[in-house]
């Protein structure tokens, strides 16, 4: 698009909450939060003001046949240049046509053909813009490519060309229009989604087996609405602003009535009767200006909810997972997880493949916990992404299998995938605060889910979500809903994530690093809820960790990782104190002697007294 139209994307604002109230009264997200933005709206003055002005011009113009005193262009030569008069408040023009009239049904055809450019924009760019700044691949670059191709042009020669091919038709040129405007939005949408799409809550949300479709629309147009509003009053503006030019230069039809035309006519008798400028510009100034307070005050609007509901949004730091841990090669497939030479590979820029996991093997069973352990970069989170089906773009499952409950897993549709990971499999990530989306309450984030994935009403999810949040040992449940992320401690968090992983009763946790982001007494408190968790429902948990600790304290077994590869499974017992391979005899080795450790794990009741 050309320099003429607004090519930089508009601050990205908060994005206001639009999660779904609980039914349950005492799950209930607040009344009050429904319609706030309206009322932050109501109690700006310059809100208001721009509210009202554009509301007035909208009816005036919409009422124009009942509203002008008469037709467009019906003249009197003899009132040429009238002044203004009770019959014709704003006088006559050069050809003796009432002003008002003129100006009225001239609105018509202004903010007409800006709303069409409008549309056409917001068709084109918006939807785009979302595709490739969500999927990236071909299309991100196929559309980045077009998009400078257009924001090259200069606009205004471009409709000056068009003009010449098209003809006098200024809806013709209102359309020539929105497609140069297109790029201004794709841009500024792709860019935010792009961003939204690395934070560690849509990857959580993904896990949780929500659709692409749902995330988009829940967690990420929610950031890109605030945005796109300031967008669409400055390409209005705009629109008007070069709609105008084009009839004061002369270019557009000059058949019908518009404000642009009206200015060219009064430029031309500037002399004689200056005041004509006054009307159509009167009319554009105030359009233009309401249009640009308007979107201000939205954005307030908007900043102020989220900054309220936000507070603070936590590193983007993508989760470094760890996968799940060991098996022996040996055992039978029929384990709850069974990983037989996965290979996790990257496609390079030359396109040659980096494989960075290389024949991994690991099994689960029912009601054990397998421990992944390995330093940084030795390939846990590849492998546990890709058991989930999450690798990131440029990532695939070169080659292996994995098996979950004895289904292939590899190769399965992204739909079967997304069931499997609503249901059978759940993930507990590594930084809870990330992993939860700012913009809505914790009630909001564990029905919803809950809604979608078991198909159960929001009542129903309301109170599964207290039964849950009881289960994770988490006081007050019913309030803790109607709190939002930045309102509660990190170790609570991760009890909401662990919540929302059980919410779908899965029969395999794969938990990465799940205690990393939390201090040492709420760390304890939180392996010993898993630990509790794995007890009462029998779950397998593949645990990724570095923390040998950890290892220890919870494992049955064992996986050492090691440059993308096990280099030693077993029972924690056996590697622990008994290490066949110097990687793990290393492993080992780093660890302080006289570090101390943590008492064995009891149940909370026995805890409470023994303390
Ligand atoms: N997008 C990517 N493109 C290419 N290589 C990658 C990509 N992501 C990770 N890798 C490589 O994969 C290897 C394994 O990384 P991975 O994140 O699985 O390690 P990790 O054991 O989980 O480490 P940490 O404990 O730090 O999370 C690393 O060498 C890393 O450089």
């Amino acid at each position: 698009m050309s320099e003429n139209l607004p090519a930089d994307a508009p601050t990205a604002t908060r994005p206001e909450p639009s999660g779904a109230p609980l039914h349950d009264p005492g799950a209930q997200a607040p009344p009050a939060r429904r319609g706030t933005l309206l009322r932050r709206l109501l109690r700006n003055p310059l809100g208001v003001l721009s509210a009202g002005v554009l509301l007035l011009l909208l009816v005036a113009v919409a009422l124009a046949p009942l509203l002008a005193p008469q037709a467009p262009d019906a003249s009197s030569l003899g009132d040429a240049f009238a002044a203004p008069s009770g019959a014709h408040p704003m006088g006559m023009d050069s050809a003796g046509r009432d002003i008002l009239s003129r100006i009225l049904h001239g609105g018509r055809n202004t903010l007409g053909g800006a709303l069409i450019a409008l549309g056409i924009a917001l068709a084109l760019g918006v939807p785009s813009g979302l595709y490739a700044g969500y999927r990236g691949g071909w299309f991100d670059s196929v559309a980045n490519w077009a998009v400078n191709l257009v924001m090259a042009l200069p606009a205004m020669v471009v409709l000056l060309a068009s003009r010449a091919i098209l003809g006098p038709d200024v809806w013709a040129l209102m359309i020539v229009l929105g497609v140069l405007a297109a790029p201004s939005f794709f841009r500024l949408v792709r860019g935010i989604v792009a961003g939204v799409r690395a934070e560690l809550y849509v990857d959580a949300a993904k896990v949780s087996g929500l659709s692409d479709l749902r995330i988009v629309a829940r967690h990420v147009l929610t950031v890109v609405r605030g945005p796109v509003i300031i967008q669409v009053a400055l390409v209005a503006g705009v629109a008007i602003a070069l709609q105008a030019g084009l009839e004061f230069l002369g270019v557009g039809g000059g058949s019908a009535p518009t404000w642009g035309a009206m200015l060219n006519e009064a430029f031309q008798n500037i002399q004689r009767a200056p005041l004509l400028l006054l009307w159509p510009g009167l009319a554009l100034g105030l359009t233009n200006g309401a249009l640009v307070l308007l979107a201000g005050a939205l954005r307030d609007g908007l900043e102020d909810r989220t900054g309220e509901a936000a507070g603070t949004r936590r590193s983007r730091r993508r989760t470094t997972a760890a996968a799940p841990a060991a098996g022996d090669a040996a055992a039978d497939r029929s384990a709850l997880l069974s990983v037989r030479g996965l290979t996790v590979a990257y496609a390079q820029p030359d396109g040659t493949d980096k494989e960075v996991v290389h024949g991994v093997d690991i099994d689960v069973r029912a009601g054990e916990i397998v421990g992944l352990v390995g330093e940084s970069g030795s390939g846990k989170t590849q492998s546990a992404f890709a058991v989930l089906g999450i690798l990131p773009d440029g990532g695939r499952v070169s080659g292996g299998s994995v098996t979950i409950k004895g289904q292939e897993v590899v190769g399965l549709p992204e739909r079967a995938r997304r069931a499997l990971r609503g249901g059978t499999v759940a993930y507990v990530p590594q930084e809870p605060m990330s992993n939860l989306d700012p913009s809505f309450t914790i009630g909001s984030q564990l029905v919803e889910p809950m809604r979608h994935t078991l198909g159960i009403s929001r009542r129903e999810a309301a109170r599964r979500a207290v039964d849950l949040l009881r289960l994770v040992e988490i006081p007050h449940p019913e309030r803790t809903l109607r709190l939002y992320p930045h309102e509660i401690s990190g170790g609570m968090a991760q009890r909401v994530l662990i919540a929302g992983a059980m919410s779908c009763d899965p029969e395999l946790l794969i938990a990465d690093e799940p205690t990393t982001a939390l201090d040492v007494r709420v760390q304890a408190e939180v392996l010993d809820l898993l630990r509790r968790l794995q007890k009462d429902r029998g779950l397998g948990v593949l645990l990724v960790t570095h923390d040998l600790g950890v290892v220890a304290d919870l494992c049955d077994r064992v996986a050492v990782m090691n440059t993308g590869r096990i280099v030693e499974t077993g029972t924690t017992e056996q590697v622990l104190h008994a290490p066949r391979d110097a990687y793990t005899r290393a492993l080992l080795g780093a660890v302080l002697d006289e570090a101390p450790t943590r008492a064995p794990w009891q149940p909370r009741e026995a805890r409470s007294t023994t303390a």
